[in-house]
């Protein structure tokens, strides 16, 4: 098995952890770095896994995951740039950033793959898309499905496709999970308990992600099924429809799609 090192082990680098370990991965077969001590010493004690310093995660990793903010990307291709080469595997789940600007920093050859994946990785649940740059192989590709399949589903996009990527399932879970956040303060308004209200909620969404992840209908003739004529539902449907619910949705992903690109502008030479 290949070792794995995280760097920059926050909320995705956790969750990539733990996916991994979760999956059967050994915390022998996984490293990380990270600038704040104390977060490095609380994700050894809750995982059992090693922080060290990037040129030791270099030295013993097959896999060099890059999960810093866009913003921090600088200093880590600095210290990564005497470090890699033709022989390295630079995986990337940075929003925005191309491959073509780990190419410019790093030596001439070394293979980079593009990553964006989603926190329901922390329950192997994940789901990832995955874009070859310039000298990443076939073998380089089948490395990352192989390692981010333990965590998740996986899909090879072209690097065009990214920022659309980055916008539906990056960001995708923050949205369903505004959404339920909506649904509970509805109970609230209705005057339930905040208890009961939650669980009435997250069990809908668990239940409604099963059906259209399991069953083969449209999501459409799925919420059909729940639309009785002259029922409850298509009052409610109605008023999500006077809201703009829809467009405002293709807005808000558009929106998070043009960050992204701006993302990556902001490292244009
Ligand atoms: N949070 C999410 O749902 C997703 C995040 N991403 C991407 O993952 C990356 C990380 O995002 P988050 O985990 O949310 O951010 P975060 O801020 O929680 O984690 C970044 C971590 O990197 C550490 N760090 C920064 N510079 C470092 C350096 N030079 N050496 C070692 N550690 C360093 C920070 O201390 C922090 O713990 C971003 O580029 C983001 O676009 C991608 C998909 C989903
Ligand atoms: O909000 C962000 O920038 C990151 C990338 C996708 C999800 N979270």
């Amino acid at each position: 098995m290949s070792t794995v090192a995280v760097l920059g082990a926050g909320k995705i680098g956790e969750a990539l952890l733990s996916g991994l370990l979760h999956s059967g991965r050994s915390a022998d077969e996984l490293l990380f770095t990270e600038r704040h001590p104390d977060r490095a010493a609380e994700l050894t004690e809750r995982y059992g896994v090693a922080g060290v310093e990037v040129t030791e995660a270099a030295k013993r990793a097959d896999v060099l995951v890059v999960a810093v903010k866009p913003q921090d990307i600088d200093p880590v291709l600095d210290e990564l740039a005497p470090l890699v080469g033709p022989d390295s595997l630079v995986v990337s789940m940075c929003a925005g950033l191309p491959t073509s600007l780990y190419e410019r920093r790093l030596p001439e050859g070394t293979p980079v793959v593009r990553v964006m994946p989603n926190t329901p990785m922390l329950v192997n649940e994940a789901m990832s898309a995955i874009s070859p740059g310039r000298h990443a192989t076939d073998r380089h590709v089948r490395v990352v499905e192989e390692l981010l399949s333990a965590v998740g589903k996986v899909v090879v996009v072209p690097e065009s496709q990214q920022d659309a990527v980055t916008a539906l399932s990056g960001s995708g879970p923050a949205y369903f999970f505004y959404l339920v956040e909506a649904m509970i303060d509805a109970g609230i308004l209705l005057g339930l308990p905040r208890a009961v209200a939650e669980q009435l909620i997250v069990q809908s969404a668990v239940g409604a992600a099963k059906m259209l992840a399991e069953s083969s209908q449209h999501p459409v003739l799925l919420r059909e099924a729940v639309t009785s004529p002259a029922g409850t539902t298509i009052n409610g449907i109605r008023e999500l429809e006077k809201h703009g619910v829809r467009a405002a949705m293709l807005d808000a992903i558009e929106a998070a799609r043009d960050r992204s690109v701006e993302l990556g502008k902001a490292h244009e030479d």
